[in-house]
């Protein structure tokens, strides 16, 4: 029996209804539980091929990411992307893969920031944290059931990502109400607002880009605030995503004291053939270094934890592409993970969205 069946009994059977008044079916009213989710992407199971198709074809299924008309769509999918990509995208995971874990880093990233988070908000008795992916394993229908299962009438969802986008934001709470409409009683949500211009997300950044510069045996010339593409055409309907990166930059580069020509916005990770958000970052470093750029950094202020598009992607294709264009000295600076800064600004988000309920 969970937890609400035996405070339903137990308010059924109550001594203080009295012999020949009407039994009460209500639930009494006691302590609300809230669950906290954390909500991020997802990544494959494995690095095979298997678990790469699983994962491809659960993502690039979402109407949410891939707009085209089904009938057009499937036919492409599984007969020209799930035959070629899961093997292509499996050998990059393999090169950032954690082995002592068997898993993805955007896995252990996720799961280490619940626990911190746990940890921290270990003086709120009536609040639970967990994590899910929108793809992949632990799934948010998994945990969103376990947690109401427990007792959890109240979820604040947590999509983690600072700037809205359809393709992640709106995406994660679909998935997370698509569980709850298989629930007779589903709990109140509460959604965490994009935060690309908190000041505690700005200073987080600051403090990292700061910190990582310091370390290195160059000065940057430039700097590179790279984000996630998405398609144009996404953001011409309406999407408000490149106007949220464009903002962050902006506050970061007024909270470092730096000019447009240091800190730059650039896009990456493009998918299929239509045109993305410009300006791209690879086509960017390669003009840098062609314009006798000799050293630069990148950041990735849109990712909340490290993963194959920054450790692979940023991390070691757009590093090659920008020595090979004549480039010499290149630096990723690591996004805030599970950090004392990356926590900082996960718990300054959640406490203030628990107000009045925990
Ligand atoms: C096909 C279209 C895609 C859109 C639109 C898209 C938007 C988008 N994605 C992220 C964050 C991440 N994406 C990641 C991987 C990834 N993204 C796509 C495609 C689209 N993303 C694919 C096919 C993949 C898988 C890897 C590959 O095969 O290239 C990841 C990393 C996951 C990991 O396991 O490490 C993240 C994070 C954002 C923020 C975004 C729009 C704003
Ligand atoms: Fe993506
Ligand atoms: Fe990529």
């Amino acid at each position: 029996m969970t937890q609400i069946d035996q405070t339903e009994a137990a308010a059924v059977k109550s001594p203080a209804a009295q012999p020949g008044q009407p039994v009460s079916r209500q639930v009494p009213v006691r302590p609300a539980k809230v669950g906290v989710m954390l909500l991020n992407l997802g990544t494959p199971d494995g690095t095979e091929f298997k678990p790469m198709w699983r994962y491809l074809r659960e993502f690039l299924s979402d109407p949410r990411i891939v707009e085209l008309n089904k009938l057009i769509w499937y036919p492409i999918l599984y007969g020209i992307v799930l035959t070629v990509r899961p093997k292509k995208s499996g050998e990059n995971y393999a090169r950032i893969w954690n082995r002592e874990r068997n898993e993805s880093p955007l896995h252990t990233f996720t799961r280490s920031q619940s626990e911190k988070l746990s940890v921290s908000l270990r003086d709120l008795a009536n609040v639970t944290v967990d994590w899910a992916m929108r793809y992949g394993n632990p799934s948010t229908g998994s945990v969103a059931k376990k947690l109401v299962e427990r007792g959890c009438d109240r979820i604040v969802s947590f999509p983690l990502y600072p700037q809205y986008s359809a393709t992640t934001t709106a995406t994660a709470n679909d998935q997370l109400f698509r569980a709850f409409m298989k629930m007779r009683r589903a709990p109140a949500v509460r959604s965490i607002p994009p935060y690309y211009d908190e000041p505690v997300y700005i200073d987080a950044l600051a403090t990292s880009i700061r910190k990582h510069l310091a370390t290195l045996d160059f000065e940057p010339e430039v700097i590179l605030a790279s984000y996630h593409g998405i398609p144009k055409a996404f953001s011409d309907k309406g999407d408000p995503y490149r106007r949220h990166c464009l903002e962050t930059t902006r506050l970061l580069r007024e909270k470092l004291g730096w000019g447009e020509d240091k800190l730059m916005t650039t896009f990456q990770s493009r998918f299929g053939a239509q045109e993305w958000l410009q300006p791209y970052t690879d086509a960017t470093v390669e003009k840098l270094a062609k314009d006798g750029i000799k050293r630069i950094a990148v950041l990735n202020p849109g990712f909340v934890s490290d993963c194959i598009e920054t450790l692979d992607e940023i991390g070691r294709e757009v590093c090659e592409e920008f020595i090979h264009a004549g480039g010499e000295k290149f630096s990723h600076i690591p996004c805030l993970n599970d950090s004392p800064e990356g926590m900082a600004v996960i718990e300054t988000l959640v406490r203030r969205e628990l107000a009045g309920w925990a």
